[in-house]
């Protein structure tokens, strides 16, 4: 449904009903409330639309660049505002429970029933008209990898992407199934949406809200997780490159400023920072690119499996409630790392770790981590319990060993995927977008890789001289410590 929306496509017939020109943004803003200060909204090409400077702008100025009025902002509440004057609306959030009750799930669905309201199809009168029913056709269909083809997400593999999106298409699927389950007995929802012959959906139109949400949606202070008209059309630039923020007011209103030592000429465009901590992974999982002034990947997360031979393998598993990997990432050129999971890999029963199957106060049982005897409730302290050990060291370094082991079995399989990638680019219908955001995101993630493997092999020749590995393996001055030993 919305694809042939939004589509343009001069031989689809009935197509382009979810599209206006962005030149008519500005009075669909008026009508609104809207204002926007020496500032307007034009498409720039491959960044699509973008905000830019009308006049010279200097940061003393006290009007804000935009002011969108607190009742446009889209956020859970803002969907439940909506959703008191209109039935249709308050019976889908209703059937939903609890995931109806989520800002995703309630803004999710909102978007969705703008598009069914616009649809010309639909002969029914279904929903109350908002001013967010033609808000949705200025935006953009936006492809994140979720929605690329399985061809073109074959170029994601061996890149930290590949698992998290493979995950997403499923949790996407999951959630669609659910929508259906939970509305397919509402009469309506049975016909424009279930139906075999007159149901539009497909889990197409789920991604593509999915996507409007996740690439345009912003933390907004005092709100949350929030969609804002018109400040949302602000491109994304990090560092000393960003121009403008965005706050609330102290009537709740959504504003776009200038941030200070900023000044703008007139066609100067207005960017904001989606994060400037975000890696290169996490960019093009939620809003579809990489910026280009990206050196490395920034950080990524790799998944970890506790070995196989390792005896308290399952025990471990089962009172394990942090993620399963670490998160690898730069600060001041260096590589950093961070995992709670993996201090529990390092440790086993000779070194004091021991599991316990406990009665609870309900009469269930449950299984219980032990540090040389004391109970370790919370297994994110074991890091702090070890650090406070005489082998510390000796921690560290196995620690050290299976993050560079981690990384290089990354590093091969980006390596050995490169000529399959090349062929399907050469063979399989691929999109030159999906083509350069992934080589660029394996560039990248390859940089990173690298820099953290060598600066794991310094560190571990570093703590391999400690006065502790040393004495525990039984080292005469001048040996060397082998890998093996540490792992
Ligand atoms: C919040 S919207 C910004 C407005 C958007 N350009 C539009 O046409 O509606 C975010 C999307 O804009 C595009 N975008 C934003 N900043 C970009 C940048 N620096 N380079 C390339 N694309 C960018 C991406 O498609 C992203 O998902």
């Amino acid at each position: 449904m919305i694809r042939s929306g939004k589509s343009s496509d001069p031989g689809e017939s009935g197509s382009g009903w979810l599209k206006l020109p962005i030149e008519t943004l500005v009075s669909w803003a008026r009508l609104r409330d809207i204002s926007f200060h020496d500032v307007e909204v034009k498409t720039t090409g491959p960044k699509g639309s973008a905000v830019f400077a009308t006049k010279d702008i200097i940061d003393q100025d006290p009007e804000p660049l935009m002011t969108i009025p607190r009742e446009m902002v889209l956020s859970l509440e803002g969907v439940y505002n909506f959703a008191k004057s209109d039935q249709h609306l308050q019976e889908v959030l209703g059937a939903l429970g609890d995931y109806g009750r989520t800002s995703r799930g309630a803004i999710l669905v909102f978007l969705l029933m703008q598009c069914t309201i616009a649809c010309p199809d639909i002969e029914e009168k279904i929903g109350v008209s908002n001013g967010w029913s033609d808000y949705v056709k200025y935006i953009p269909l936006t492809p994140l990898p979720s929605e690329w083809t399985d061809e073109e997400r074959l170029l994601l593999t061996g890149t930290s992407l590949e698992a998290a999106t493979n995950a997403k298409v499923k949790s996407l699927s999951r959630e669609f199934e659910n929508l259906r389950s939970c509305t397919e007995s509402i009469p309506w929802c049975k016909k424009c949406w279930w139906d075999a012959k007159t149901g539009l959906l497909s889990l197409d139109d789920w991604k593509q809200v999915d996507s409007m949400y996740r690439s345009r949606a912003l933390q907004l202070p005092g709100t949350g997780d929030s969609m804002v008209p018109c400040l949302d059309m602000a491109n994304h630039a990090s560092g000393e490159e960003t121009i403008a923020a965005y706050e609330t007011d102290g009537d709740g209103n959504a504003v776009l400023l200038l941030r200070d030592g900023k000044h703008l000429r007139p066609g100067d465009e207005v960017n904001i920072t989606y994060g400037d901590e975000k890696g290169a992974c996490e960019m093009l999982f939620s809003y579809g690119f990489i910026e280009d002034t990206m050196k490395n990947a920034r950080e990524l997360f790799l998944q970890l499996d506790i070995p196989d031979d390792d005896p308290l393998k399952p025990a471990k598993q089962a009172v394990c409630k942090t993620p399963p990997g670490f998160r690898l990432f730069i600060r001041e050129g260096k590589t950093k790392w961070e995992s709670e999971f993996i201090w529990l890999v390092c440790v086993n029963e000779e070194d004091g770790l021991e599991f316990k199957v406990l009665q609870t106060n309900d009469g269930g049982r449950e299984l219980q981590a032990f540090w040389k005897g004391s109970d370790l409730e919370d297994i994110t302290s074991l890091k702090s319990l070890l650090e406070a050990e005489p082998l510390w060291d000796i921690f560290q370094l196995r620690a050290l060993a299976l993050l560079q082991d981690r990384v290089e079995t990354q590093l091969r399989r980006l390596y050995e995927t490169e000529d399959a990638i090349r062929e399907a680019r050469a063979q399989l219908p691929i999109s030159s977008q999906a083509w350069n955001q992934a080589t660029r995101l394996r560039d990248l993630e390859w940089e990173l890789l690298s820099q953290a493997y060598r600066e794991f092999e310094e560190e571990k020749t570093l703590l391999a001289g400690s006065p502790t590995v040393r004495e525990f393996l039984g080292l005469d001055a001048g040996d060397k410590a082998d890998d093996e030993d540490f792992s």
